[in-house]
């Protein structure tokens, strides 16, 4: 109504005034302005040209320019919402410590009442693990030594008398030499010439048919427990200084050196060309000693067990030739072990290799093997096995021993020299080395057996025929390897052995017990 008025009364006007009148309401009349671009809907509004101007400063182009603060924080505001949102939906919380407190209850299960869960403690780990390990461990605790001496004579009445059990501190020395550190796989040897030279660390050899374990009985004396020892195959076996072994005869067909226990210390050559009195060598002497060095390498362990390949089945005529040289020609060698199954006993290749060992006056000591197969070894866990092995049932360990000293008289009939209890050792060792159910039966002792006949280990039994190793001709690891100042470093041809074990003596004047 006020416009229809103002219009009126324009109108009325002379022609001159409303003129004047028209234009300057035309220069106040309002504009239209668009709204910012940035936003997806245009909007429309009336305003003056000053309001217009600062709308365009306003436009989204200068707030992206000059305002960007409120972007981010609307931008911002959903992100932190949507991240809060979890946080505020708490209901969440309290499914994660639904499962967290049954996890606690797991582990503090075998402490908590088993009675108000019983449930969980069917389905939880630890109980599958206890209930996994009787069948993947030993199940019954077998004797670590265990052998057997002769009768006084051949009386086919007269039984096998279980021989007293070696002193902790004879059994901790071999053990240690064997077990201290990895065994360190040297060589394969195809034939005698092969062998590399070795004036310094005892060797003995491990003899008897194809099959009977003789690998397996080398990974055991290492520490291989039951079906590690027997299942060493491939590449992964060689690693870990492992003979390979196989349940088909002949797997072994090459003679095989391990070495076991710390190398003796040598001192590095000496730089200076003088001898021990200050005087220069000559020209020969340096040529004479740099040969004597090349020919030997510096001694890698304390003792080297031979792995040879089994006679019998599945055998080659040429090993036989290659282990009589061996036997006769090898300096270093201490001893034999002739491993004879204790189900099959001694069988007409036995014979005649004991027969080698005599013509070569080789010291021979007998292991029986596989000794899981003729008895329940739940009765030795329980200490009925000395009783058990006294029976006269065919097929007892005892009744085999008997066998086996009877085939020993009759060969060291032609000998003067090999002969019972210096040719060969009276007492039997028996093992079950592959044995699954009972790892290490025997293995402590048959370690001892080993490590005396090499003469680095003294037997501390008041055997009555037994003889002492001579003192000083090989060498001897008492103590373990990480004794630094134990021995004087010397050079590699100088090297002094150290006297036979006596027993490590603990701080109030007895001896350490070992435990096995
Ligand atoms: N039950 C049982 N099995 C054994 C024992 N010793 C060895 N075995 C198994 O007898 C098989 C032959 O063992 P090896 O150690 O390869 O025999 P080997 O005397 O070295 O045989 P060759 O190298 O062929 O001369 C393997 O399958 C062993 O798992 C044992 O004391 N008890
Ligand atoms: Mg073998």
């Amino acid at each position: 109504m006020t416009n229809q008025r103002a219009m009126a009364s324009i109108l009325a006007m002379p022609p001159n005034l409303r003129c004047l009148v028209l234009r300057q309401l035309a220069t106040s009349r309002p504009v239209a302005v668009a709204a910012p671009i940035s936003s997806s809907v245009r909007l429309f509004t009336s305003t003056t040209p000053n309001e217009a101007r600062q709308r365009i400063r306003a436009s989204p182009t200068a707030r992206s320019a000059t305002a960007p603060k409120p972007s981010p924080t609307q931008s911002a505001k959903p992100k932190d919402i949507q991240s809060e949102k979890p946080k505020q939906q708490q209901p969440e919380k309290p499914k994660a410590t639904q499962q967290a407190k049954p996890q606690q209850k797991q582990t503090e299960k075998s402490t908590a009442k088993p009675a108000a869960q019983p449930k969980d403690t069917t389905t939880t780990a630890p109980a599958k693990k206890t209930t996994k390990k009787p069948t993947g461990g030993p199940v019954e605790k077998a004797p670590s030594s265990f052998s057997f001496l002769p009768p006084p004579s051949n009386d086919p009445n007269q039984l096998a008398l279980p021989a007293p059990p070696p002193t902790g501190n004879s059994l901790f020395a071999a053990t240690h030499i064997f077990t201290c550190q990895k065994p360190y796989f040297m060589y394969a040897a195809p034939r005698f010439l092969n062998f590399p030279v070795n004036t310094h660390v005892p060797e003995i050899c491990i003899l008897g048919r194809s099959n009977v374990g003789k690998s397996t009985l080398i990974n055991a004396l290492s520490g291989a427990a039951g079906a590690a020892a027997g299942r060493a195959h491939g590449l992964e076996a060689r690693r870990a200084g492992r003979a390979i072994t196989s349940a088909q005869a002949g797997s072994t067909k090459t003679m095989n050196a391990y070495g076991f226990g710390p190398p003796p210390k040598v001192a590095p050559p000496k730089k200076e060309a003088e001898d021990d009195d200050g005087r220069l060598k000559s020209r020969k002497e340096k040529r004479e000693e740099k040969n004597k060095f090349s020919k030997e390498k510096k001694p890698t362990n304390t003792l080297i067990l031979v792995d040879m390949p089994g006679y019998g089945f599945n055998s080659q005529a040429e090993w036989g030739k290659e282990i009589a040289k061996y036997l006769e020609k090898r300096k270093m060698l201490k001893g034999a072990v002739v491993l004879i199954d204790s189900v099959a006993g001694v069988k007409k290749d036995d014979r005649a290799v004991l027969g080698m060992l005599r013509d070569a006056n080789v010291k021979t000591t007998i292991i029986l093997t596989k000794a899981d197969k003729i008895d329940s070894l739940e009765s030795y866990a329980q200490g009925e096995w000395q009783g058990k092995m006294q029976r006269k049932d065919k097929g007892s360990i005892g009744d085999m021993c008997i066998k086996v000293w009877e085939e020993l008289r009759k060969i060291e009939e032609q000998s003067l020299t090999w002969v019972e209890g210096k040719g060969w050792e009276r007492e039997v060792w028996v093992t079950g080395a592959g044995d699954p159910r009972n790892a290490g039966l025997g293995i402590a002792g048959a370690r001892l057996a080993i490590a005396k006949m090499a003469g680095i280990v003294r037997d501390e039994r008041a055997l009555a025929d037994e003889e002492a190793p001579e003192l000083g001709s090989v060498p001897v690891t008492t103590k373990p390897a990480a004794t630094p100042t134990a021995s004087k470093i010397v050079p590699f041809d100088q090297i002094v052995w150290a006297t036979p074990h006596q027993g490590t003596p603990n701080t109030k004047g007895g001896r350490e017990k070992a435990s096995f």
